[in-house]
């Protein structure tokens, strides 16, 4: 596997493969990639004849008291694992490539309504970010398909109204979220928690299970919600959300609602903020 760095190089393997007809699928990530991110390797490689990861620690989706800093860099090991994965092509830019300009100069992308609620309410600006550097990064490659995880649901959502709105001419992928033994979604934070922490995050999960089945039995989604942040609460959680929300477009469910729902958590424990979702089908 080749890793390159600036946009040149890039553009040229994507025209020799262009020339040969191939497709190419994309995986956009900011490294530290454990299996949930091979997976979605897996699912590109499946779709595609070549397939492109990126790595990119995107300053712009971070807020001011955020992680940027701290987030692992684990550039060689990422190598390593998607070699193993036959990915063909590593993108690893610096932040030049993708913000000319510098960050703060940076035209924006901004996802109306969608990125109000949830992670959007939480993280101020971190869908502009997301959405800005997810459209840099999809001019750049190219490519015909493009794979998220659903771990990221609301990301997810708000790549595929993007990609929708400005006519850009990729596939968007979701895929299945990857778990440890225990329910924990695998996430490149939880290596941030400590063995007592990482004892109790499997609880967010089980709560995602119980606001399915509660929803199912009948009760009341307001009802769901409140009973599941203050589990979580007394759990020695400090949730930042339990939602129940509609899969179209995350809206607010109307009385008696029970289709097409998805149950979405947020929640720190101590410094270390954790999201995880299910959808109900
Ligand atoms: N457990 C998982 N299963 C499937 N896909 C995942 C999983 N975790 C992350 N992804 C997906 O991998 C892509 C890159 O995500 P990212 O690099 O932010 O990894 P992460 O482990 O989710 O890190 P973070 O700690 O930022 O949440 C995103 O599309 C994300 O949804
Ligand atoms: C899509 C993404 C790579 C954009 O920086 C990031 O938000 C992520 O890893 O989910
Ligand atoms: N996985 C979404 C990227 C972020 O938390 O910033």
């Amino acid at each position: 596997m080749q890793t390159v760095q600036d946009a040149a190089a890039l553009r040229a393997v994507i025209r020799g493969w262009r020339g040969q007809g191939l497709t190419v699928g994309f995986v956009p990530t900011m490294g530290n990639l454990h299996a949930g991110h091979h997976s979605l390797i897996k699912l590109a490689r499946a779709r595609a004849d070549r397939v492109v990861a990126s790595v990119f620690v995107n300053p712009t989706q971070f807020g001011p008291n955020e992680d940027f800093e701290r987030y692992p860099r684990t550039l060689v090991q990422d190598q390593v694992g998607l070699a193993e994965q036959e990915c063909d092509l590593l993108f690893a830019p610096d932040v030049t490539t993708l913000y000319p300009f510098g960050a703060e100069q940076s035209v924006s992308i901004h996802v109306p309504l969608l990125t109000e609620t949830l992670e959007g309410a939480h993280r101020p600006g971190h869908f502009d970010g997301v959405a800005t550097v997810v459209c840099k990064l999809f001019n750049l490659v190219q490519p015909d398909l493009a794979v998220f995880g659903q771990k990221d649901f609301q990301q997810l959502k708000v790549i595929e109204r993007m990609v929708r709105d400005l006519s850009l001419p990729v596939k968007i992928m979701g895929a299945a979220t990857l778990r440890a033994d225990d329910g924990l979604a695998l996430s490149s934070r939880n290596q941030y928690l400590s063995p007592e922490q990482r004892a109790l995050a499997p609880q967010i999960y089980a709560t995602l299970q119980q606001m399915r089945d509660l929803i199912a039995k009948g009760h009341a989604w307001p009802v769901v919600e409140q009973a599941a942040a203050s589990k979580l609460a007394r759990a020695g959680f400090e949730p930042d959300y339990a939602a129940i929300r509609r899969v179209e477009d995350l809206s607010e469910p109307g009385e008696g609602e029970t289709e097409g729902l998805v149950a979405l958590i947020a929640a720190r424990l101590g410094t270390t903020r954790l999201i995880d979702n299910l959808p109900f089908d």
